[in-house]
């Protein structure tokens, strides 16, 4: 013997009913089969529905009910041949004509009880049934309808009656012989000791098939559905998501009562106690392999076996010294829960007593409120409890699998990984039996945190990153660039799905949370909205996407500005924009803290040498313990660039503009000529260091005439070339000695100095070529000979690469 469960979208429409025909015919030939089906789709709420406006004097139910019958007398139509439909039809008028008369008593009575409502709602899964048995009695398929009322024996709990086993089982097995092949039978219908019909709580069905399944001893239950069997976690949240090949009945029970809805949780426990194997099977793709729940399943390697989660709940927390070792008041505030029908999905104590903190689906919370507080009132009020705290729009996500026993660091990484993508967690259960580690959060974080833990447990061949790049000019475009061609090696090599899922100019901006096409971004931006720095900032943290990193590729103060806010939603910050860690000390100590605070990163090694790792060797060397005692360096690539090609054979205006057209300056090259650029990441190497500099305590000796500075930027190469003469004259001076000019930055004993130097052969900073930058680090460990890093300081290619690797840092 072996049962067959349909739920309702398997028999929506006669298409979907004849796959179930063919199934069951299918299954009867390999042995005896009961048949157990739901409702058409959607008809139980449409019963339910009718019967409230009924009872609220509203006679819109008879158009309800005038659908229903349409709905089904159109199945039958569809379902069998046009002579076999004349009982069929009939039947089906006949059972909606007592719909009707039923809702017209609630009309007139204007008052709908629990055991109408049953009878009412028990209607959908009594004709469902009868379409399907008529169903095979037009294909010649012998079988027998059985009536689920007569043989299933509950108590009077209208809504969610409870199974008298001793009396069900016999009934069954006196029914279900075997003499037939086929039995056909309605799920969610029972019948109480007066004969009434009673239903067996919503999703009732599966438990059903199960009561059939465990009376009469089946070899197997199916339960045929929509989707290819229990999934690692709710698909429609997680792309990923994939479906559990086995399962056992304890993990499938904990999955299901945490929101895996393909499987109503009491249907486990009958078959359970027999050890009758379960499969989750899906009607429109028989052939794929499906769930199999069973006693002891194979061991997984990664000891989860699935990510569940359920919300809206409401968090409530009674607290209070008045709590501390006094026995009793978990008992009364339970007791004053249970009085209200509410039922506790999760609970914690902290140890000390102090609290007791309980979660409830949020329907629930009001009521469960007023109960904790009137049961507590005298103790609230002479100021032994607070008054209950409660907390609402939170979910639970759960960890689900049996081997989380006894393996550690499981938790560890599942907090870990929520932590990283700044989702918080409010509350956290796990019982001794390790099979369930439940954490309370904001339900807007939800869709986040089950990716980020699906990836963490199931997918540890990819984890997505979500990049932003702001700014597309020289840097940022050969960053898109560098970022489209590694994609594919990143994806293999580092199981790194990167991905850019927005961009901005100081023009427009785009954001899309499937990632855009890195072959066509200058159209997808051209398309996109003008630029709000807010409204992207904003929309990019509703997006609440995993791993997201926020690239700053501009010169502007105003993007600087909303690194704050992202970093305290853990969305890290790389910037090649100098403005912020050259800002006052306070806001670059504020990020660097903040970035500690919310588990995430503010990164910006480009800002000083470009792609050179200047700031991690000088990291590196704090963090193993050594101490900085004088920093020298020429730190721009522009500067080193105009004096290493001007001798006075072509003007010095002329110069500079290459080193503008080859990318090496700022956005403004006046930044660089004046030294501005230089005394900034010098005192970004200071703060590193350990000094709390700001900009003014950084000496600038400029070597521009002040009329330079006057106008704006065309003004300023004009008074470049006007001033030929003053150019020519600080070469002359320096080449007369055999020196070369360099623009030199210094630290040391906390003072910072910026400005033109005539150095002699022989000197670390005489043979640096073209944009070339170099660094010397005399620290404790290098007292004589300095650690020197030295190379390309300007650049898009070797800027966009250092801006690159940031980035990688960061989505690690
Ligand atoms: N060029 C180089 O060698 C190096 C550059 N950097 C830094 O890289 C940054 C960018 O330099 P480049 O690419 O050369 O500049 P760029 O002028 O070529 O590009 C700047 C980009 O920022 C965009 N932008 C400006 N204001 C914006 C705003 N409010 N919102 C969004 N986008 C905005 C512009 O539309 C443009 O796409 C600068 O901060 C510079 O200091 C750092 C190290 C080396
Ligand atoms: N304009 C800068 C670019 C790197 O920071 C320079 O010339 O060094």
């Amino acid at each position: 013997m072996q049962v067959l469960k349909f739920g309702g979208s398997s028999v929506a429409t006669a298409e979907n009913m004849f796959r179930v025909l063919n199934l069951a015919e299918a299954a009867a030939r390999h042995a005896p089969t009961v048949v157990v089906v739901s409702a058409l789709g959607g008809v139980t709420d449409a019963l339910i529905a009718a019967g409230r406006r009924a009872a609220a004097a509203d006679g819109s139910y008879r158009d309800l009910l005038r659908e229903l019958e349409l709905r089904h007398l159109e199945a039958v139509r569809g379902l069998l041949p046009l002579t076999g439909q004349s009982a069929a039809l009939s039947l089906i008028k006949t059972n909606c004509n007592e719909l009707e008369s039923l809702c017209d008593g609630v009309f007139a009575l204007g008052e709908l009880s629990a055991r109408t409502l049953d009878r009412l709602v028990g209607y959908g899964e009594l004709l469902s049934s009868r379409l399907v048995a008529a169903g095979l009695g037009a294909r010649g398929t012998a079988h027998q309808w059985l009536d689920s009322r007569q043989l299933i024996r509950t108590d009077a709990r209208y809504g969610h009656a409870t199974v008298d086993f001793a009396a069900t089982n016999p009934l069954i097995q006196a029914a279900a012989t075997g003499e037939v092949a086929l039995y056909v039978a309605p799920g969610f219908v029972a019948g109480a000791p007066d004969g009434t019909t009673t239903t067996l709580g919503r999703g009732g069905s599966d438990y059903t098939a199960a009561i059939f399944a465990g009376a009469l001893g089946a070899e197997k239950l199916e339960i045929w559905t929509d989707v290819s069997g229990m999934m690692t976690a709710d698909p429609r949240l997680v792309r990923a998501a994939r479906p559990i090949a086995r399962i056992s009945y304890q993990e499938a029970m904990e999955l299901s009562h945490f929101g895996a809805k393909v499987l109503y949780p009491p249907t486990i426990q009958p078959v359970m106690k027999s050890g009758i194997p379960l499969w989750i099977k899906n009607t429109f793709a028989p052939e794929d392999a499906g769930t199999l729940v069973e006693v002891a399943p194979p061991a997984n390697q990664a000891f989860v076996r699935g990510i569940s989660s359920i919300g809206p709940v409401a968090l409530l927390r009674l607290e209070g010294s008045g709590m501390v070792g006094v026995p009793g008041f978990s008992r009364r505030l339970f007791a004053a829960l249970a009085r209200e029908q509410v039922n506790v999905i999760l609970i914690t104590q902290s140890s000390s007593e102090h609290s007791i903190c309980v979660a409830v689906s949020t329907p629930d919370a009001d009521r469960a409120q007023h109960a904790a507080d009137q049961e507590f009132a005298a103790e609230i009020s002479s100021g032994l409890l607070d008054p209950l705290d409660r907390e609402d729009e939170l979910a639970i996500v759960a960890l689900v699998g049996e081997q989380m026993k006894n393996h550690p660091g499981i938790s560890g990484r599942m907090f870990g990984a929520l932590g990283q993508n700044g989702v918080n967690i409010r509350a956290i259960a796990q019982g001794s039996s390790e099979k369930n580690i439940s954490t309370v959060i904001r339900q807007q974080d939800v869709r986040k945190a089950i990716n980020v833990l699906h990836e963490t447990f199931f997918e540890a061949t990819t984890r997505q990153v979500n990049v932003v790049v702001a700014g597309v000019g020289n840097v940022g475009r050969k960053l898109l660039e560098q970022l489209a061609r590694q994609q594919p090696w990143l994806r293999e090599k580092l199981r790194l799905n990167l991905r850019v899922v927005g961009l901005a100019n100081s023009r427009q901006f785009v954001l899309d949370e499937n990632g855009l096409d890195l072959t066509n971004w200058e159209a997808a931006l051209a398309a996109g909205p003008a630029l709000d720095l807010d409204q992207l900032t904003t929309s990019l943290l509703a997006l609440n996407l995993r791993n997201t990193v926020f690239v700053d590729v501009t010169a502007s103060p105003t993007v600087a500005q909303t690194y704050a806010g992202l970093l305290a939603r853990s969305v890290a910050v790389v910037a090649c924009n100098k403005v912020a860690a050259s800002s006052e000390y306070a806001q670059y100590a504020r990020l660097k803290a903040l970035a500690q605070e919310f588990n995430t990163q503010f990164l910006f090694e480009t800002n000083v040498g470009a792609g050179l790792p200047v700031i991690g060797t000088l990291n590196d060397l704090l963090r193993s313990g050594d101490e900085v005692q004088r920093m020298q360096a020429v730190l721009s690539g522009t500067l080193n660039f105009v004096f290493n090609n001007y001798d006075g054979t072509r003007p010095f205006a002329e110069v500079v503009r290459q080193a503008q057209a080859e990318g090496y300056t700022e956005p403004d090259p006046r930044l660089d000529l004046t030294g501005t650029d230089v005394a900034r990441k010098i005192l970004i190497l200071a703060r590193e260091a350990g000094y709390p500099l700001e900009m003014p305590d950084v000496e600038n000796d400029p070597f521009l005439p002040a009329a330079c500075l006057e106008g704006d930027v065309p003004a300023f190469y004009e008074q470049l070339a006007a001033h030929e003469a003053h150019f020519k004259g600080l070469y002359d001076a320096a080449a007369n000695q055999g020196k070369k000019l360099r623009f030199v930055a210094s630290f040391e004993n906390g003072q910072a100095r910026v400005g033109l130097q005539s150095v002699a052969p022989g000197h670390d900073l005489y043979s640096l070529q073209g944009k070339d930058n170099a660094v010397l680090f005399y620290t404790n460990r290098y007292v004589e000979q300095p650690l020197v890093i030295k190379g390309a300081g300007a650049g898009a290619e070797v800027t966009a690469s250092g801006v690159f690797a940031d980035v990688l840092r960061a989505a690690h």
